[in-house]
C-alpha cells in the first residue's frame, strides 16, 4: 500500500486507522461518474399531473478520487436524490452511474452490501442509536462487520481523537450538543476507512460554529485522501473554503 501523505504538508500520516486510503489522490482516477441519470419517483404521476417534474433531469458529472464537492441549490432542487442514487438507497429511472469503478444501477443484495460499506454517509438528522454510547454508536457497524475486537480498539480512539470526542466515549446521544452528536455520525461514518463520504445537509441543524467545525473535518479527512461530497444550502459555508461547487436547480445542474 502506497503511504500516504497530507497534501498540504506533504507529511507521512501516520493516523491511517482512521482514513488508510490506498485508492485516493489517483492522478485523474474518477470516483463518481453519472451519465445522463434521470429520476423520476412516481411515473405515473408523471402522465397524470402537468405541474409534476422529475427529481433529476439528465444529470451528467464526474468526481475525481481525492476531490472534494460541494453540491448546492434550494429545497427540491435533487441534491439528497443525487446522493441517494451514488449509494444506492434509490435507482434511476435511467442513465448510468458508476461509484468506485463499480456500475451501482446494476448492483444488488450483496454486491451492492459491499460497495456500501465503501461509503461513509452522513445525514443531518444524525441517526445515532439512543441507548448506545458514543464509542458503541460508532463501533456497530465494524461489529456487523465482522472486525474482530482488537481491531475494532485500533481504529476507535484514534477516529475519536480526530472528531475531537475522546473524552466522550462513554456519553449516551442525549448527553451529548448537535455538534458533538454530528461528530459521532461522522465517526461512525469513517471508521471502517471508506475512500468516499457523502454528507447530506451535515450542518443543517448546526449553529455557524459547529457547521465550520464539521466541515474542517469533512476537509482533514479530504486531505487525507477521501473523496468528499457534501450538499449544503450554507451559502457562507461555501464561500468559505476554495473547493468545487455543483449548484442544482430543479433537478438539473447549473
Ligand atoms: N420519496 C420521494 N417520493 C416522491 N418524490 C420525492 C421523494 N423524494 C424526493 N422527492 C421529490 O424529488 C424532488 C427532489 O427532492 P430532494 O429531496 O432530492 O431535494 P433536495 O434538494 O435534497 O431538497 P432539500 O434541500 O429540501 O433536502 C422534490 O421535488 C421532492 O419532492
Amino acid at each position: 500500500m502506497p503511504v500516504l501523505t497530507n497534501k498540504q504538508t506533504n507529511e507521512p500520516i501516520s493516523n491511517q486507522a482512521v482514513i488508510g486510503q490506498e485508492t485516493a489522490q489517483e492522478n485523474g482516477a474518477m470516483m463518481v461518474q453519472l451519465r445522463d441519470v434521470k429520476k423520476n419517483y412516481d411515473r405515473d404521476r408523471v402522465a397524470t399531473s402537468a405541474e409534476y417534474r422529475n427529481a433529476l433531469v439528465n444529470i451528467n458529472l464526474e468526481v475525481k478520487k481525492g476531490e472534494f464537492v460541494f453540491i448546492t441549490g434550494p429545497s427540491g432542487s435533487g441534491k439528497s436524490t443525487l446522493l441517494k442514487l451514488l449509494y444506492g438507497e434509490e435507482v434511476p429511472t435511467s442513465g448510468e452511474i458508476v461509484v468506485d469503478e463499480c456500475n451501482v444501477t446494476a448492483l444488488r443484495g450483496n454486491r451492492l452490501s459491499l460497495l456500501r460499506r465503501r461509503i461513509g454517509i452522513v445525514f443531518q438528522d444524525y441517526k445515532l442509536i439512543p441507548q448506545r454510547t458514543v464509542a458503541e454508536n460508532i463501533t456497530v457497524v465494524l461489529q456487523v462487520q465482522g472486525y474482530t475486537r482488537k481491531e475494532i480498539q485500533r481504529r476507535l480512539e484514534p477516529t475519536l481523537k480526530l472528531v475531537g470526542l475522546l473524552t466522550k466515549a462513554a456519553c449516551f446521544p442525549s448527553q451529548l450538543s448537535g455538534g458533538e452528536q454530528q461528530r459521532v455520525s461522522i465517526a461512525r461514518a469513517i471508521v471502517s476507512t471508506p475512500p468516499l463520504i457523502l454528507a447530506d445537509e451535515p450542518t443543517g441543524n448546526l449553529d455557524p460554529d459547529n457547521s465550520w467545525q464539521i466541515i474542517q473535518i469533512f476537509r482533514k479527512l479530504n486531505t487525507f485522501g477521501a473523496t468528499v461530497i457534501v450538499t449544503t444550502h450554507d451559502e457562507q459555508l461555501v464561500r468559505g473554503c476554495n473547493h468545487r461547487v455543483v449548484q442544482m436547480l430543479d433537478g438539473k445542474i447549473l
